[in-house]
């Protein structure tokens, strides 16, 4: 693990969303006291949430105007894209750097360039997590380089895809072989499928962008895992990834890998040394 960048001061950490990323973290980041202090955790109905979670009683909040005045050093979302409109804004025009792990949020432009110009009138970061996907580093600097196509295709369980919008366009009780259910580009995935689509959204912005990347996304009651798969190619060479993400058991679209990316994004940005 890298070494903290201040010895005696953690970073007061706070949390938006207390579901299958954000209970993971709260014990993760609990775990760690000499390098993260939980501060607070928002929640859309504290009453529900302190039943739940007696001994997260105290750092539970359910707007954005009590979780800033916690003070965090930094504010981690994981609620989702309606959390990022209800507060992102608020957050970094404040000076109060926030760790994205809804990334496809910014697959519509209007919120991007919102956020953007908050950040920079609050002189904060908007850091996205790289979350289910790897290669980005790779990716990000083949960019540099030149790159002619990149695609990503995802392969998930049949259950990950119950309640969104595959469900209108396919029978997905009956389906027997993998199946397409959508294919575009990441701008459109990111929005059609803002529970599915995120890590599409995030190859999407290191790379060509969300209107030129290519996305496939497919149903498939074969796999047991979160198959993500990118190809690309370009000056710098080719790169062929597939990652087998483990579901997280409280919320079978996300990858239990995500919580974790989060935490290493929140390590780096203490670290004397960082990757
Ligand atoms: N970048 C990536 O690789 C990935 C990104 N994600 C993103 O992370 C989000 C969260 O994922 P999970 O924890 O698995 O979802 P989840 O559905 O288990 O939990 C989300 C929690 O956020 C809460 N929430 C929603 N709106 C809120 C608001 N306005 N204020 C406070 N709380 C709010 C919900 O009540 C729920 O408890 C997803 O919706 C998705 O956008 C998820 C998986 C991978
Ligand atoms: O966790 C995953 O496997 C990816 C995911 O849900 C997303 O990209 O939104």
């Amino acid at each position: 693990m890298l070494a903290p960048r201040r010895a005696l001061a953690p970073q007061r950490v706070a949390l938006m969303g207390l579901g299958a990323i954000g209970q993971r973290l709260v014990t993760l980041l609990l775990a760690r006291p000499e390098a993260f202090e939980l501060v607070a955790v928002l929640v859309r109905d504290t009453a529900r949430a302190a039943s739940e979670w007696p001994s997260l009683a105290h750092l539970l909040v359910a707007d954005t105007h009590a979780l800033l005045n916690t003070r965090p050093d930094v504010v981690a979302e994981c609620a989702g894209h309606q959390a990022v409109d209800a507060h992102a804004e608020t957050v970094l025009g404040s000076g109060t750097d926030l760790v994205l792990v809804s990334v496809g949020a910014l697959a519509d432009g209007a919120r991007l360039a919102r956020l953007e110009a908050a950040a920079r009138t609050g002189d904060a970061q908007l850091r996205l997590v790289s979350g289910a996907i790897g290669g980005l580093d790779w990716l990000g600097a083949a960019h540099s380089a030149g790159l002619d196509e990149v695609t990503y295709r995802g392969h998930k369980p049949t259950r990950a895809w119950l309640g969104t919008a595959a469900a209108d366009t396919h029978d997905l009780a009956q389906l027997r072989s993998a199946t397409c259910v959508f294919r575009g580009s990441a701008g459109e995935a990111a929005l059609r499928f803002p529970r599915n689509a995120n890590v599409a959204a995030t190859v999407a912005l290191a790379t060509l962008g969300l209107e030129h990347t290519r996305v496939e996304l497919w149903a498939d009651p074969e796999v047991a895992d979160n198959v993500h798969e990118v190809e690309a190619s370009g000056a710098a060479g080719r790169l062929t990834l597939r990652l087998a993400n483990r579901p997280d058991p409280l919320n079978p679209r996300t990858s239990h890998i995500t919580a974790h990316s989060v935490l290493h994004a929140l390590v780096r940005r203490g670290a004397a040394v960082s990757l």
